[in-house]
């Protein structure tokens, strides 16, 4: 996954909101490409499975996927291969989301599927401890998001700065490679401006930017203090 380096991440989630599935999915996905031109700033997008390769066909921006199963090909119906994921568009994948936990054993092996493939893993956590134990399965970036917070709209950068900086520096000493993003509650500028503060490379967000009136404008204001 190309992202410039020492410039802030924006990794927007679209779940399974109607507002982000099928067409809307790819306005959407424009709309992040755009503001992606012109400001410089990584923003990757990861839509549903079923929407994937209609999205990567229609951005530049990197696509991720919401998900990757614990499988090698063969008969596992209903599974999401990461092979299939990575021919549909998808140059990462999002792991072990709160509305999508995963045994760890599961966590590391599809750390070590989408490494095998060359895709970036983002491996979601909810508080500093299980941000630690993620980092020790060497994934590219963790993603902490306290799940009392997700949907919110109270931003974990202002509510619960600890978790943000606990997990940073629980990163740094087991594995600096390792990049950290937060979530949960991410709407404005400020939140975003505040997270940089705390020391994350940039944020995992949703609800704030989905269901906005105005998504492109939410996603340049979002930006527009980094
Ligand atoms: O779960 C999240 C991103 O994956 C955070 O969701 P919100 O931005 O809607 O709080």
């Amino acid at each position: 996954m190309e992202l410039k380096e020492d410039t802030p991440i924006v990794i927007l989630n679209f779940k399974t909101y109607l507002e982000s599935t099928g067409e809307r999915a790819v306005e959407l996905a424009s709309a992040c490409q755009k503001v992606a031109d012109e400001t410089g700033v990584n923003i990757a997008v990861a839509p549903q499975h079923m929407d994937l390769s209609r999205v990567a066909g229609a951005v530049e921006i990197p696509v991720m996927a919401q998900h990757i199963d614990p499988i090698r090909a063969g008969g596992h119906t209903g599974s999401v291969l990461a092979e299939c994921a990575l021919e549909a568009g998808a140059r990462g994948t999002l792991i072990n989301h709160s509305e999508r936990r995963m045994l760890l054993a599961d966590v590391e092996a599809v750390i070590s599927r989408v490494r095998e493939l060359d895709m970036v893993s983002v491996v979601c956590t909810n508080n500093v401890q299980t941000t630690a134990a993620a980092a020790a399965l060497e994934p590219d970036f963790v993603a902490v998001e306290p799940p009392e917070l997700i949907g919110s709209g109270i931003p974990v950068s202002k509510a619960e700065p600890e978790v943000v900086t606990g997990s940073v520096d629980a990163v740094k000493k087991i594995n600096p490679d390792v990049k950290v993003l937060c979530g949960a509650g991410i709407s404005t500028g400020d939140d975003m401006k505040a997270a940089r503060d705390l020391g994350a490379e940039g944020v995992l967000l949703a609800s704030g930017i989905i269901l906005a009136d105005d998504p492109e404008r939410a996603l340049l204001d979002l930006v527009s203090k980094i």
